[in-house]
C-alpha cells in the first residue's frame, strides 16, 4: 500500500529543494534556497544539522575527498561541514538583474551538472533566458554547454548512461539529450515529456526529478503538489503520487531499499491562505510502497 508520509515537518523555510540520499550515513541531504540553508537529516536518529550561508543555496552534493559541492549564487563552491569553511571554485558571469545557481547533480562518473537562472520576483517567473548550463569535470574545469535557459531545474541519466534528461520549467518541457560518458558531451536535443501548452493547472511547471531502475522518470510538478511518474519513450503519465502541499520542487530515492521516495517543496511564493490551507507546505515527504527503486546516488569524484 502506498503511503505518504511527512518526514521532516517544516524541513524548509522557503524552497527546498535538491533531495539527495546519503547512503553510507542513510541521511537526506537538501537545501533551503532563498535561505542559504544546507540540510543533514539523518533519517536513523531523525537528527538534523544546518549551514547557513549568506547568499542562495541552489543545490549541494558530497564530494568523494570530503566536503561538498555546493551552487551559492553565482559561484561553485566546495564546503567542509566541520569547519563550515568555503572555498569558490569558479564564478560564472552576471547576467540580469540577478542569475543565480539552481538545481544540480551528479552524472553517473561524478562530474556535477548544475544550472543556473535569472532572477525571480516570484516563483516561476524569472527574468527569461538567463540560465546556462554547467558541468564541473573531474580536472575541476567548468564546461558550458547551453545557454538561454529560463529555470535550469531537474537532471536525471538513463541506466545504459547514453541518455540525459534535463527540465527547463518554463517551456514547461523534460528534454532529452545523447550522453557521451566519456567526454560529458550532451547533443540531440528533443523533447520527451511536454507539459503541454496553456494552462498550468493540471501539471503545473516540472521543476526536480529522479529516474527509477526502469528507466522512468519522476517529476516534481511545481504548484500543483504532485509527483508524475513518466515514461520518456512515449511520454506519457503513468501514475500521480498528490501531496499536501502545491510547490513540491524535487524528489529522490532513499531509505535502505532505495524504495521511498523523498520530495522536497517550498513555502516562498504561497499566499497566506495557501499556508493554511496547506500547512505542511516546506515540509520534506516520504512515500513507501511504491515498488520501485531508484540507483545510489552519485556523488563529485573530482
Ligand atoms: O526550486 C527551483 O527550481 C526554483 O528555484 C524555484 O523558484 C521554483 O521551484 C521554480 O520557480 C518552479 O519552477
Ligand atoms: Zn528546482
Amino acid at each position: 500500500m502506498m503511503s505518504v508520509e511527512v518526514a521532516i515537518k517544516d524541513g524548509a523555510k522557503t524552497t527546498g529543494e535538491g533531495p539527495h540520499w546519503d547512503d553510507t550515513t542513510r541521511s537526506l541531504l537538501y537545501v533551503d534556497i532563498m535561505d542559504g540553508g544546507v540540510v543533514r537529516w539523518n533519517s536513523v536518529t531523525g537528527q538534523q544539522e544546518a549551514k547557513h550561508f549568506d547568499e542562495d543555496v541552489g543545490f549541494v552534493v558530497p564530494c568523494r575527498k570530503g566536503g561538498y559541492i555546493m551552487g551559492l549564487g553565482r559561484k561553485l563552491a566546495h564546503m567542509d561541514w566541520d569547519s563550515g569553511k568555503v572555498t569558490v571554485l569558479h564564478e560564472v558571469a552576471p547576467k540580469g538583474s540577478k542569475n543565480r545557481f539552481n538545481d544540480g547533480k551528479c552524472d553517473p562518473r561524478g562530474r556535477v551538472w548544475a544550472g543556473t537562472m535569472g532572477r525571480e520576483t516570484e516563483p516561476a517567473n524569472p527574468e527569461r533566458e538567463m540560465g546556462e548550463l554547467f558541468s564541473l569535470g573531474l580536472d575541476g574545469q567548468l564546461v558550458s554547454h547551453k545557454d538561454k535557459i529560463d529555470i535550469s531545474n531537474g537532471l536525471a541519466w538513463a541506466e545504459d548512461n547514453r541518455t540525459m534528461y534535463y527540465i527547463d520549467s518554463l517551456p514547461r518541457k523534460v528534454y532529452g539529450f545523447d550522453y557521451d560518458i566519456d567526454t560529458g558531451n550532451i547533443s540531440n536535443q528533443r523533447t520527451v515529456v511536454d507539459f503541454g501548452e496553456g494552462t498550468v493547472d493540471t501539471l503545473g511547471f516540472p521543476d526536480g526529478m529522479t529516474i527509477d531502475t526502469e528507466g522512468k522518470l519522476w517529476v516534481a510538478c511545481y504548484r500543483v503538489g504532485k509527483v508524475v511518474r513518466f515514461d520518456p519513450l512515449s511520454g506519457k503519465e503513468m501514475r500521480t503520487i498528490e501531496f499536501p502541499a502545491l510547490r513540491t520542487t524535487s524528489c529522490c530515492f532513499g531509505g535502505k531499499n532505495l524504495d521511498e521516495l523523498y520530495v522536497t517543496c517550498g513555502r516562498t511564493g504561497a499566499s497566506e491562505e495557501e499556508l493554511e490551507k496547506y500547512p505542511l507546505s516546506g515540509s520534506v515527504f516520504k512515500v513507501t510502497g511504491l515498488g520501485v527503486k531508484g540507483y545510489p546516488a552519485t556523488i563529485y569524484e573530482g
